[in-house]
């Protein structure tokens, strides 16, 4: 169907423009981040999160990821302070890697790739009533962008539970994650205005990438590679791995630094 989409050779990023233009837009994400020429703002404070009363819902493999959500119908846990303007809801958390423990980031800093990339996706619940509507706005959505390089002692409890979301559309409880756990210690970070980085590429995202990547085993992130983008039914059984898109032009875009 027209808005199939995948990382393929033939419906892979090179190949998402044709459904979808704004993928050639002016705030397109990922980007490459060049420390030296980020712009540091005294002004950007530090990045508060309440994640002590979230709660997880779900595991699934969505056929791009495997996502964690959350029960988002009140403030319960949020994201606020740094460029952001008032408290993000917290609706999701999901991953991108590679193959075989080379590249597999979306962002990188000066060309440089981590192993893997977690995303914790928040809207913006003071401004628009769904997480559809603040999508599709330019100041929707904050996502908050971990660096993954090689043992996380919590990361057991998500690549433990991997073998339950083999196949695309396979859904399993997943009840008292705090994804705090999955934080590092030091939430210094770059902010750049840019866009959800699959489609539909909405340039509706406060990107935060957090400058300090968190330690994951080349074992662990073997787990994730043992998901599949096809679903059970089908015959063949595509490896799910290389789910980034590579960084986009930064279009006269500031990348600003906290301290
Ligand atoms: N990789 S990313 O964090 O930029 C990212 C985060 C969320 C999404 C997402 O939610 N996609 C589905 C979607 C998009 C727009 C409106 C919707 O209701 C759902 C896609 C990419
Ligand atoms: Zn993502």
């Amino acid at each position: 169907t027209g808005n199939q989409w995948g990382y393929g050779k033939d419906d892979g990023p090179s190949a998402w423009n044709k459904n979808y233009p704004v993928a050639d837009g002016d705030r397109q994400s990922p980007i490459d981040i060049l420390p030296h020429q980020a712009r540091h703002d005294p002004n950007l404070g530090p990045i508060v999160l309440n994640y002590d009363r979230c709660t997880s819902i779900n595991i699934a493999n969505n056929g791009h990821s495997v996502v964690v959500e959350f029960e988002d119908s009140d403030d319960r846990s949020v994201i606020q302070g740094g460029p952001l303007d008032n408290p993000y809801r917290l609706k999701q958390f999901h991953f991108h890697w590679g193959g075989k423990g080379c590249h597999g980031s979306e962002h990188t800093v000066e060309g440089n790739s981590y192993a893997s990339e977690l995303h914790l996706v928040h809207w913006n619940a003071v401004k628009f009533k769904t997480f559809g509507e603040a999508a599709s706005a330019p100041d929707g959505l904050a996502v908050l962008g971990i660096f993954r390089s090689d043992e996380h002692r919590w990361l057991h409890m998500i690549t433990d539970a991997l073998y339950t979301v083999k196949f695309k559309g396979s859904v399993t409880d997943f009840k008292g994650f705090n994804p705090k756990c999955l934080l590092p210690s030091s939430l210094h970070y770059w902010t750049y205005l840019g866009s959800l980085t699959t489609p539909p590429l909405h340039e509706s995202v406060t990107w935060i990438v957090v400058k300090e990547p968190m330690i994951v085993s080349e074992k662990q992130l073997g787990k994730f590679r043992t998901l599949v983008f096809t679903g059970e039914e089908e015959d063949e059984r595509t490896r799910m791995e290389n789910n980034f898109r590579p960084p986009q032009l930064l279009k006269g875009r500031t990348v600003r630094s906290s301290n």
